[in-house]
């Protein structure tokens, strides 16, 4: 089987092929929040805070793995997610993006069926449970809960200083496969909102092949800015057959029984 991908032949309407439970799973990802009406995201007043300990990474591979570009520290790094919907401490595993060729589109998670022009997910998992102790285990665990996902929309404004450093480096990992050893030091903590209070969350899926059941989603309300040139630098990375990754999101999937919390009114 051709390898996954988001073209007409690979993309996420054939992945069930390989993957069945991207049609038969009841909690996919991504979805559409919906903030008002019947099925919309429900205020929860016991939703605190997510707290974050991202101490500056000093080793990192950034990689162009053909459907996204991926940012992931050397196995040392201390970073800990805990808080917001969470009874355990999570462990930072890798941060990559999801983008689209134009800004009006590009983002996985939709918000009343508006897309961001990009996405950024912090991926994580459960570093408390007794039942896995790697990231790989924690996807093929069956734990409802063994990873945790932390989405950001972009959208277009001023450039991003904090994430100038990671698109600069775009050009370097243009050619599917290709990755380059992060120079120096990155501080993704200077990339978040300062406040992590506001968000939706919901039980989800990895939304790419294995399309794993394991996610605690924790979609940030507020959109983090980028200039217009930094998102062309996402739209310039190439897919592995000479063309540039164009879309790389995933199309909304059904809720089915779940509901989403918000922490905010
Ligand atoms: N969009 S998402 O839902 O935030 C998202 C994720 F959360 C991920 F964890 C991955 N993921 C996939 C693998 C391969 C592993 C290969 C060995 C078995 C486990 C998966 N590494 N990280 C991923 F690609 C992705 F897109
Ligand atoms: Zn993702």
């Amino acid at each position: 089987m051709a390898p996954w991908g988001y073209s007409k032949e690979n993309g996420p309407a054939t992945w069930h092929k390989d993957c069945p439970i991207a049609n038969t799973g009841v909690r996919q990802s991504p979805i559409d929040l919906i903030t008002t009406g019947q099925t919309c995201a429900k205020y929860d007043s016991n939703l605190k805070p997510v707290i974050v300990s991202y101490p500056a990474f000093s080793e990192a591979t950034f990689l162009n793995n053909g459907h996204s570009v991926q940012f992931q520290p050397s196995a040392g790094n201390l970073s800990e997610l805990s808080g917001g919907p969470l009874t355990k401490k999570y462990k930072f595993e890798q941060f990559h993006f999801h983008w689209g060729n134009n800004d009006s589109e590009g983002s996985e998670h939709r918000v009343n069926g508006k897309m961001y022009p990009a996405e950024l997910h912090l991926v994580h998992w459960n570093s408390e449970s007794p039942n896995f102790s790697s990231f790989q285990e924690a996807v093929g665990s069956n734990d409802p809960h063994a990873l945790c996902v932390l989405g950001f929309f972009l959208k277009v404004g001023a450039e991003n200083a904090s994430l100038k450093p990671i698109t600069d480096l775009l050009s370097k990992v243009k050619n599917a496969g290709s990755s380059v050893s992060f120079p120096g030091k990155f501080d993704l903590k200077a990339v978040l909102p300062e406040t992590l209070t506001d968000y939706y969350t919901y039980d989800g899926s990895l939304t790419t092949p294995p399309l794993a059941e394991c996610v605690k989603w924790i979609v940030f309300k507020e959109p983090i800015e980028v200039s217009t040139a930094q998102m062309e630098a996402f739209r310039a990375v190439d897919d592995g057959h000479g063309k540039p990754i164009t879309g790389n999101y995933r199309p909304p999937c059904p809720l089915h029984t779940r509901t989403v919390a918000a922490s905010f009114k």
